[in-house]
């Protein structure tokens, strides 16, 4: 009989291994220690055993809104040493919902490999009235296990349904659905008889694998600012002020700032700061007309504001260039 796959299982925090005072204490339970946490979780999902080898791997834990960015690159750079390992099948991430598609989409811009890799987590403790941790871990095993998942890019698996990790967003605060791939749809599910079933492939986009962790100890600051009714120019100024190397304007609609906050993005571009128009509306792309262009400020293309966000870090350490750094949102 040949070997079950080995499933390296990186946990890194998050509702997924938190326990709570009883079964109904659903919003504000504490975090426990991530690896014995798993450990736990295990236990009680023994039908893994017939589906992967898991080797657990320690890494730092944390509710994902306490993550830094320094956290998820080093993150990253495990999991590039893992998917190098030849011993190791799949990579399979346990990480808290709140900021799971921004470490997704980090892997997805540094990884270069076929082998699957799948974060999941969980909207309800594993101490709760039917928690959704022990199915979600399963699942993540048995995904990352799975052949058909080979090639596919990073995964996001949630309630059953598989994500890419270049579209998925968090879309509800507590449903065990909040998962959702905007426009885009899932990739595919996990069936009831247990099927792993692709309905999609996501088409390759330029940025994909497009960069190298290795060395990358920090990344240059990159502000998001929310655009609103009659929003004037102080958050953008104050950015700047920050010492910003990029901005992402989440404009409002269609990708349109204020014309207080226009004006204050287009002084930011000829100072030298990186300029990128976003939309707040979390679905669609955003088209920047030519005279806007013209003024060094780069579409976001339909990447989220905080997806743009991290794709603007990595591409600074390369370039300032508004044209080159359009090339890797795909909106040259
Ligand atoms: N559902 C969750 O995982 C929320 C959690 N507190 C987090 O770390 O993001």
């Amino acid at each position: 009989m040949s070997q079950l796959p080995i499933v390296a299982l990186v946990p890194t925090g998050g509702t997924i291994g938190a326990r709570g005072r009883d079964r109904l204490d659903l919003a504000f339970y504490g975090e426990l220690d991530q690896q014995h946490a798993m450990e736990e979780l295990l236990e009680v999902i023994p039908e893994v055993r017939a589906v992967a080898r898991v080797r657990p791997v320690p890494f730092r834990s944390a509710a994902s809104h306490a993550l830094q960015v320094e956290d998820v690159l080093r993150l990253a750079r495990r999991v590039v040493q893992l998917v190098a390992d030849p011993s190791v099948d799949g990579v399979v991430v346990t990480h808290g919902t709140n900021t799971l598609e921004e470490t997704a989409f980090v892997l997805a811009l540094v990884l270069s490999t076929d082998k699957p890799v799948v974060l999941t987590g969980s909207m309800r403790p594993a101490s709760g009235l039917s928690s959704d941790s022990p199915i979600n871990l399963f699942n993540a095993i048995r995904l990352a296990a799975a052949p058909g998942a080979s090639g596919r890019g990073v995964l996001v698996l949630m309630d059953d349904t598989v994500h890419s990790a270049r579209d998925v967003t968090k879309a509800s605060t507590a449903r065990l659905d909040a998962f959702r791939g905007a426009e885009l749809g899932p990739l595919g599910f996990i069936e009831p008889d247990g099927s792993v079933l692709f309905h999609h492939r996501r088409e390759p986009w330029p940025a994909e694998g497009a960069f190298s962790v290795s060395g990358l100890a920090a990344l240059p600051r990159v502000d998001v600012v929310m655009s609103y009714l009659g929003a004037d120019a102080s958050l953008i100024d104050a950015s700047v002020r920050a010492g910003a190397a990029g901005i992402v304007s989440a404009g409002t609609g269609a990708g349109f700032p204020t014309p207080a906050e226009q004006a204050a993005l287009e002084a930011a571009a000829d100072g030298g700061v990186v300029v990128v128009q976003a939309s707040r509306t979390g679905s669609g792309r955003v088209g920047v007309s030519p005279a806007v262009m013209a003024r060094g400020i780069v579409s976001a293309g339909n990447l989220a504001p905080v997806k743009a966000r991290l794709l603007l870090m990595l591409v600074l350490t390369r370039t300032h260039d508004p044209r080159r750094v359009a090339e890797y949102f795909g909106c040259a």
